[in-house]
């Protein structure tokens, strides 16, 4: 491919488990240039000095939205997997890419395509099923609980469930030890397992009158989400600007 046509790439978090994936999968793509690698001790100015058009995160929920208030502020592009999304957050996001039009952002809870299918087909079973509950279970190492990825899975069901009218989930729980039923993500309860020689892993349990029905996903290691994250990279330059939120929505699943 011609060298112009190449996109510019920088990674933020690049040597952590995630980055120096993503690091990996740069380079071994043909239209995309790896031009800055950015950790921690790194000034982030970096990413301005090698020119990158997009700049992929994968950092820590407390330092990502400084790191894309930079990148917008400068015209960058994002690409982000790092999790800790709230509504606020989101509502900061806007506000920020309002003021400079043509940048644009994806946050993605999750960049496997199996994961994004998960919590579409757990979206559509929800309104079939009086219970709901949600396992999610990864690597010890994992700073976060519940997993952003989870946390998106709650709230898509929910969503789905006040959508059919449904009320509150049956639990006749009126003692026991704190949080051994979960979180409560917008009224779904959701479990968090941490165990070393795991990866990523996720189950949406359905239950009613006498039948259960469950969807698993597994990553079984980091390069599955690397399909996705160049997806997103190659797509977020011709976004248009703006905030997207969600792999799907460049998936064309409907
Ligand atoms: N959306 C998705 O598909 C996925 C999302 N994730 C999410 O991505 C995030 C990162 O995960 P993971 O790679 O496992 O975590 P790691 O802890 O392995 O990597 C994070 C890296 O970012 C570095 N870092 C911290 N602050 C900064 C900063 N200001 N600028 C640049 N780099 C910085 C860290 O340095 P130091 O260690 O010195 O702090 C570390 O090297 C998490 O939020 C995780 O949940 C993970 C997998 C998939
Ligand atoms: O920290 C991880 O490892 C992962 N984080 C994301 C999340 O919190 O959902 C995505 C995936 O589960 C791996």
């Amino acid at each position: 491919m011609d060298e112009r046509m190449t996109i510019k790439v920088g990674v933020l978090g690049s040597a952590g488990k995630m980055g120096a994936q993503t690091c990996e999968a740069v380079e071994g793509a043909g239209d995309l240039d790896l031009v800055a690698r950015i950790d921690q001790d790194d000034p982030i100015a970096g990413l301005v000095d090698a020119g990158a058009q997009v700049a992929v995160d994968f950092t820590h929920p407390g330092v990502v939205m400084d790191n894309l208030e930079f990148c917008i502020r400068n015209g960058i592009h994002a690409v982000v997997g790092t999790t800790g999304f709230t509504d606020e957050r989101l509502a900061t996001l806007r506000s920020w890419l309002d003021a400079q039009p043509g940048v644009g952002v994806l946050i993605a809870p999750n960049f496997g395509i199996g994961a994004i299918l998960m919590m579409r087909f757990a979206a559509q079973a929800a309104r079939f099923f009086e219970s709901c509950e949600i396992v999610e279970l990864h690597h010890p190492g994992k700073a976060d609980a519940p997993s952003g990825t989870a946390g998106r899975t709650a709230e898509l069901i929910a969503a789905a469930r006040r959508e059919a009218g449904l009320g509150a989930m049956p639990d006749a729980t009126r003692t026991g030890l704190e949080g051994a039923r979960g979180a409560d993500v917008d009224g779904v309860r959701v479990h968090a397992v941490r165990l070393r020689g795991l990866v990523a892993h996720q189950e949406v349990i359905f239950g009613d009158e006498g039948e259960t029905f469950t969807i698993r996903h597994d990553s079984l290691h980091r390069s599955s989400f690397m399909p996705g994250v160049l997806l997103g990279v190659r797509r977020i330059v011709d976004a248009g600007g703006g905030l997207t939120v969600g792999l799907e929505r460049f998936l064309d699943l409907d």
